[in-house]
């Protein structure tokens, strides 16, 4: 363990409160990395969170001004932003999972190692008739930082056209690019080549270009010159306006550790007082009084606790648990509430429609002359290409990935050596969509996940493209170096067969949004201020709300609904 990772440590001990201030100065000095000075400058700041949210949660309330439901990407970026902007209103932020702690969640290269352990919450799609009836994983996190404390780093912000469409959906021109992007430039501290237009610095999010790239990753940048694709120095800012360019991704990693949306947004409050942070603690309903949101029903320590908001509930639960909290709580299509003998508060036809994710195929593989030191986050090189200039979105998109990712169709077909690395498609405008539903009225019980993969025809045609593309990149003369063969596909494919591939390789991204659509209509579950039609006083912020997935990773969108409705509601108290 090296000193930055002793520090890393260090904190985390004393803010969850494993250590005492003494034990962290000692420790903190031993490190080289800090004076005795500034270790008790240090410590003061820690032990003032940790004393504080020991306190809030000792002494807690029945009831708050905001009950927020979820610290992910959103509610991060919500409550961090809201806390400070309205230091008089109450926040009570309810967190499923534990706290942030576990090695795989700060060492970004061990972020896999997450999925299928307590900080997922491990929904698998049901077979798709798409993707040959597998069932594929929809890994979403569970903890504090939600996604953003066990995803890939990756940071790619939407492109103008995907938040000028949700402009036009929501009839609210303040959710359309250029808002947008004041958001993000004052949310983020670019460590890059510096670009007033595009990039801010100085605020929570640390994002930095890939650092200390393997020579793999920038002879695939050369290779996609060669083949005439667009290379940018930033992968974020033109991109998001001409729609292509490939490049070094963004990462949310400093130092080589994981700078996650809590990190970012959360810490920084919560030696706060008006903040109180529950982990480990599960929200089963939302509670009405007729159609006014009044509060929220949990389990913590196996007990039912019951919290009420004077003001408003806000539900970040993310991509499958949001749907079901509406649901448990009588909020959805009333023929299937009743299935489940769930009393219909709202009838809300949409709630569980309307479910995306991107998927990534794993994929074309190829064989390096020697083993692959994997840098980052395993993922360094990627970018978008639309293959008509008409295109309102990117159809082709390319994950260069430094380890042998591979399907388990892929995988076991063609059995890939270890020193294998992808050049992956990426479907990043999909066109299917899918539904979320409940399988039991029991909130312990996972919802029904049916993702509808590769359900509509356009969607297999752009993957085919992308791994054509792939393909074309991986054979130029930049790769050589690299490339001993190519384990898969190994030959080109065509028409029924090359169907089959993509069929057979689709994995997802992880990227779960859609469910709670937002829009001007009736029909919409949420308006264009993020709140429930038909119910009073409960909105949402979260992956859910997009009208249509974001064509990019989805943690900066997220990041941006969590900073609109932090605004959102400062202007509601303001006005009231
Ligand atoms: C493995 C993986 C890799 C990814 N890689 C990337 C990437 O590199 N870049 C990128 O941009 N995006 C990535 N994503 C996607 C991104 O992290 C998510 O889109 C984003 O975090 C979603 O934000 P959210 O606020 O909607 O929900 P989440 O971040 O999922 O947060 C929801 C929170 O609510 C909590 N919660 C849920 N139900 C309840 C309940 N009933 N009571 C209390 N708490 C509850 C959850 O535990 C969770 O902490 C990845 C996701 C995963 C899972």
């Amino acid at each position: 363990m090296d000193n930055d990772d002793q520090l890393d440590r260090l904190e985390r001990s004393l803010i969850t409160g494993r250590i005492n201030r003494r034990a962290f100065i000692a420790g903190a000095v031993a490190t080289g990395l800090v004076s005795s000075t500034s270790a008790q400058a240090l410590a003061d700041d820690l032990d003032q969170a940790r004393i504080t949210q020991d306190r809030n949660t000792r002494a807690l309330k029945r009831a708050y001004d905001y009950v927020v439901v979820g610290a992910g990407s959103a509610g991060c970026a919500l409550v961090g932003t809201l806390a400070k902007r309205d230091p008089s209103a109450q926040i009570l932020l309810i967190e499923a999972g534990g706290w942030d702690k576990a090695e795989s969640v700060n060492n970004p290269g061990l972020w896999f190692t997450n999925l299928g352990t307590e900080r997922d919450w491990g929904d698998v799609a049901i077979p798709s008739p798409g993707v040959n009836n597998r069932a594929i994983p929809e890994h979403t996190g569970r903890v504090i930082g939600g996604g953003s404390s066990i995803n890939a780093t990756i940071w790619a912000r939407p492109f103008k056209a995907d938040l000028d469409h949700w402009a036009e959906e929501s009839g609210d021109k303040r959710w359309g690019y250029r808002h947008g992007l004041e958001l993000l430039k004052g949310a983020e501290d670019w460590q890059g080549k510096p670009n007033k237009k595009y990039r801010g610095t100085g605020g929570p999010v640390w994002v930095q270009p890939s650092a200390d790239p393997l020579p793999l990753a920038t002879a695939a940048l050369d290779g996609m010159r060669e083949v005439g694709l667009p290379v940018l120095e930033d992968l974020n800012g033109e991109r998001e306006v001409t729609g292509n360019g490939f490049g070094y991704m963004n990462q949310i990693i400093k130092d080589g550790r994981r700078q996650s949306m809590a990190r970012a947004f959360l810490y920084p409050v919560l030696k706060r007082d008006n903040v109180t942070v529950l982990a480990n603690t599960q929200v089963n309903k939302v509670l009405l009084r007729g159609k006014t949101a009044v509060g929220v029903e949990c389990v913590r320590n196996g007990r039912k606790r019951v919290f009420r908001a004077r003001g408003e509930v806000i539900l970040s639960t993310g991509g499958f648990n949001t749907p079901k909290l509406l649901m448990l709580s009588g909020i959805g299509k009333a023929a299937h509430l009743r299935d489940h003998n769930i009393n219909v508060e709202v009838h809300a036809p949409e709630v569980g429609e309307n479910v995306q994710d991107h998927i990534l195929h794993g994929g074309c593989l190829y064989e390096s002359p020697a083993p692959i030191q994997p840098r980052n986050s395993a993922a360094n090189v990627s970018g978008y290409y639309k293959t008509d200039p008409s295109f309102e979105l990117p159809d082709v998109s390319l994950v260069q990935i430094e380890i042998p990712y591979a399907s388990e169709v892929i995988a076991a077909q063609y059995a890939p050596p270890p020193n294998t690395w992808a050049l992956c498609a990426g479907l990043v405008a999909p066109k299917s969509r899918g539904t979320v539903r409940l399988a039991s009225a029991n909130p312990g019980k996972r919802p029904v996940v049916d993702m509808k993969f590769l359900s509509h025809p356009d969607d297999v045609a752009a993957l085919e493209r992308s791994i054509e593309i792939a393909r074309s990149v991986a054979a130029t003369a930049a790769m050589k170096p690299h490339v001993v063969r190519e384990v898969a596909p190994g030959k080109t494919l065509v028409g029924a067969e090359l169907a089959n591939f993509v069929r057979n390789g689709a994995t997802t991204y992880f990227h779960s949004s859609g469910a709670c659509r937002m829009g001007k209509d009736d029909r919409a579950v949420v308006d264009a201020e993020l709140r429930v039609n038909g119910v009073n006083n409960l909105r949402i912020a979260d992956s859910t709300i997009m009208p249509r997935i974001v064509a990019v990773p989805t943690m900066p969108a997220c990041v941006l609904i969590g900073l609109r409705m932090a605004e959102l509601l400062t202007e509601s108290r303001r006005a009231s």
